[in-house]
Formats: structure tokens, sequence, C-alpha cells
């Protein structure tokens, strides 16, 4: 949204950027137009179940989802306070359902930006369709690769749970999606279009893409030379750099079977997670002896480090990520190989719409009962690091294709462009 924010404020607009107080330290140094675009702290309610302090989804382990969104239903007060005094002709939201009422209130528009792939739109949000009959996709469809396949389709049981004060999650989205005055999508026709086309057929109306929405990489600030000295000890595409996102936190067990599986791989590596359920530091989690047989090529980090920035750095051989779709972006528009090890159904359609659709990474193959093991991570990131292995060589060649194509002839700062254009005719 930030990323968006800055595109809109380029072109002279003025934007109130809504949100925690938390986030704000995090957010404010990505403002690149602090003339254009002022944040508007909002209070975030307690609420039973939600744990003090929690402000935002990478304070709470994903399963206390629901309450966060009722804490955040709860700042409608104050959002429509922030409304009545800006005055915007434009309201962008996503999650929160009751913004198109707030903006018909207030003679304003709204904008329901997604920022998940548009597969997982078109396959879970179909207009007339209830969710218990989303394990099959819907007719009309046009994928057989990317869907959920198996025992993964109950995580699609968590659409008809409740998420937030009487409303499911279905239901808050579908509701955003309906009642909304433009749909957009943080994608592109390039790598998603028929997912696109089959979301304006179902809804009938316009879809509108904004592309992938990453920041310039000259406005950011440099990488922490902790990082830059570490990285620059290595050969040129030789690490393996591991990031599951702001929401994941690893059962223990997963957590050392992941950083067993970086040993195995024999390469250098940087894995950036949160500690493991039950633990509160990465060093009493580790799994015994690690620490002194990894110590000259491998470190476990147990806060944020500077993604885009490490990823672009020339050491870096290889992503593996949880496919987010923050994630999935920047390792596209990266020279790495990309190895995904999604956790949760949304980013298993990002990883299909990659692995199978586009054919430019690799999945982690995990067992019927969801357990991915060490071999399994240390093969695939070998089947694509090891020197000329076919599918290596197959992957590698249809990213560069695939990046060269977006880069090359302009279409990323195209899309930013005619979405701005679109939306200033609407108003
Ligand atoms: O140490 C880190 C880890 C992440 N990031 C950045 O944080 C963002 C993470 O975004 P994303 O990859 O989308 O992951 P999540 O934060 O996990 O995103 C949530 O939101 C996404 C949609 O926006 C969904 O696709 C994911 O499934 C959901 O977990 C990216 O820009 C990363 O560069 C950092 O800068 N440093």
């Amino acid at each position: 949204f930030l990323h968006l924010a800055n595109k809109l404020a380029e072109k002279g607009h003025k934007i109130t950027f809504l949100l925690p107080k938390k986030a704000l330290k995090q957010l404010e140094p990505l403002n690149l137009f602090p003339e254009c675009i002022v944040f508007h702290t909002l209070t975030i309610p307690s609420v039973d179940g939600l744990p003090d302090g929690a402000q935002t989804t990478a304070d709470i382990p994903i399963t206390l989802g629901g309450f966060l969104a009722s804490a955040m239903d709860r700042t409608r007060g104050q959002v429509e306070e922030a409304v009545r005094l800006g005055k915007p002709d434009l309201i962008f939201f996503d999650f929160a359902h009751w913004i198109p009422e707030v903006a018909k209130e207030y003679g304003a528009k709204c904008v329901n930006f997604l920022t998940i792939s548009a597969a997982c739109v078109a396959i879970s949000f179909v207009p007339g369709r209830s969710p218990d009959e989303l394990t099959v996709p819907p007719p009309g469809y046009p994928s057989s690769k990317v869907v959920l396949r198996g025992q993964e389709t109950n995580f699609l049981s968590f659409l008809s749970y409740p998420f937030g004060d009487g409303v499911t999650f279905y239901e808050r989205i579908m509701t955003g999606l309906v009642k909304c005055d433009v749909i957009s999508i943080r994608t592109c026709q390039e790598i998603e279009g028929i997912f696109c086309d089959f979301i304006e057929r179902e809804f009938q109306r316009k879809v509108l893409l904004t592309g992938p929405m990453l920041p310039e990489p000259d406005n950011i600030k440099p990488l922490e030379d902790r990082w830059h000295q570490w990285l620059n000890r290595f050969e040129p595409g030789s690490v393996v750099y591991c990031s599951l996102g702001s929401q994941i936190i690893l059962e223990k067990e997963e957590f050392q079977e992941l950083c067993l599986g970086m040993e195995l791989t024999g390469l250098p590596f940087l894995v950036a997670v949160k500690p493991p359920k039950g633990a509160s530091t990465i060093q009493e989690a580790l799994p015994e002896g690690f620490e002194d047989r990894v110590k000259e090529r491998g470190v476990v980090w147990g806060e944020g480090v500077q993604q885009p920035l490490i990823l672009a750095h020339p050491s870096i051989g290889c992503f593996v990520s949880h496919c987010g779709f923050g994630s999935m972006w920047e390792s596209l528009l990266n020279d790495c190989q990309i190895v995904f090890i999604p956790h949760l159904g949304e980013q298993i359609f990002n990883t299909r719409l990659m692995s199978e659709e586009l054919e430019v990474s690799v999945e982690v193959k995990r067992e019927e009962t969801g357990w991915f093991s060490k071999e399994n991570i240390s093969g695939a990131v070998r089947s694509v690091m090891d020197n000329d292995t076919e599918l290596g060589n197959l992957v590698r060649r249809n990213h560069a294709k695939l990046k060269e194509s977006l880069l090359s002839s302009g279409i990323i700062s195209g899309y930013a462009n005619k979405y701005v254009e679109a939306l200033e005719k609407l108003v």
C-alpha cells in the first residue's frame, strides 16, 4: 500500500495513510514523498483473545488473525473521523469490508486493492458460489496447475471461519469485492492474464492492474554493513537466502529441519526467520552442534533483514521463500534461483503459478502429512543450484526471459501510470 501511495504521490496526489502506531516506525523510512503522504495513526482497541500490544499480523500467530480483524473493525469510528476531516476522493482498502459504506456516506469512491495473486482470488471468490464448494475449482477456471491438491484443500476451510465480529473470512472479502467501486490487483497480464480475465467475467466488471508495485531500488537506504561484509566473503551466486515473511512462526521441529536442510545443501546460507514456537531466541532452538558445524558458512538470524537488498547482492544464488506475494515479485525481479516452501493456501497458489504455470521456480516436496524433510529442502535447493542440472537450467532460462520481458520495455512503469490515470478519470 505504501509503494502504491508513493506512485500516487509521484503524480502529485495527496495521501493520508492510516496505520497502527507500531507500523509507523517501519514504514516511515519508505515514505519517499513526506510532503504528500501523511501518516495518520489509529489506536488499536483491546479485544479479548488478542495479545496485549498486538497491532499488526506480524505481531501474532496466524491463528489469532480473527481477533485482530475484530480490533480493526472497531477502529471504524476513528477511520470515519479521518475521512470526515480529510474529505478524500478515493479510499483504498483490502480487509476492511465496511469501507464501501463509509466511502458512500462521505461521497468518496473506494478501491479494493488486493495484494494477493489474481489466481488465488479467481479460485476462491466467485460470486454465487459458497465456500463449501471450493474444494474443486469453479467451472471455467483457466488452469489445471494452479490448484490445491489432496489434503491441501483443508486450507480452504478457514474461509468459513468467523474472522472479526459476525463475519466470516469469505464474507469479509466477498463484501469488499462486490461493494467496492474498483477492484484492483497487484499483478500484471503477462503473469496472470488468464486469471484476471476470469475474475472480470465472473464479477462482470473491469479489474485494474497495478503491476508489481515495487519500490525503485535506488531510493532505499543501503544494505546494512554487517550483511554486506558477510555476503562479500562468498563467490557470486553461491549463497542461499531463506525468509518466510512476516507471519510464519514455525514449530520447533520444523525450524530445526529447515536449519538442517540448509546445512545439508553444503552451500553458504543466511536464514532470517522468527524464533519458533515456544522459543524466545533463535539460539536456544537451533539443532544440537549446528552452530559449530556451520559457523564458517551459515547464519540463522531471528530478526528482519533488508530483503530486497539482500536479494540484489551478487553473492546470493538462491532464494528459499514461503511465496508471500511480495516475496514472489521480489524473487521474480531478481536473478537468483527460486525455491518455494509455501505454508498457507494462498502461498500454495502463488507457488504453483510460479513453479508449474510459469516454470521459473521449484517447490519443496511435502509428505501427505504436510511435513517437509531436510532432504527435500536440500534436494530442492541442489536441483537448481548444482551445475548444469536440466531443471536448474530450465527455471533459470524461463526466469531470465520473464524478468527481461517485464523490465526491458517499461512494462512495469506503464502499469503504474495507466493505473493512476484510470483512477484520475474515475474521480
Ligand atoms: O526479513 C525480512 C522479511 C521480509 N521482508 C519484506 O517483507 C515483505 C514480505 O511480504 P510477503 O512476501 O508478501 O510476505 P508476508 O509478510 O508473509 O505477507 C502476507 O501478505 C501477503 C500479501 O501481501 C501474502 O501473500 C502472504 O501470504 C501473507 O503472509 C517483502 O517485501 C520482503 O522484502 C523484509 O524486508 N525483511
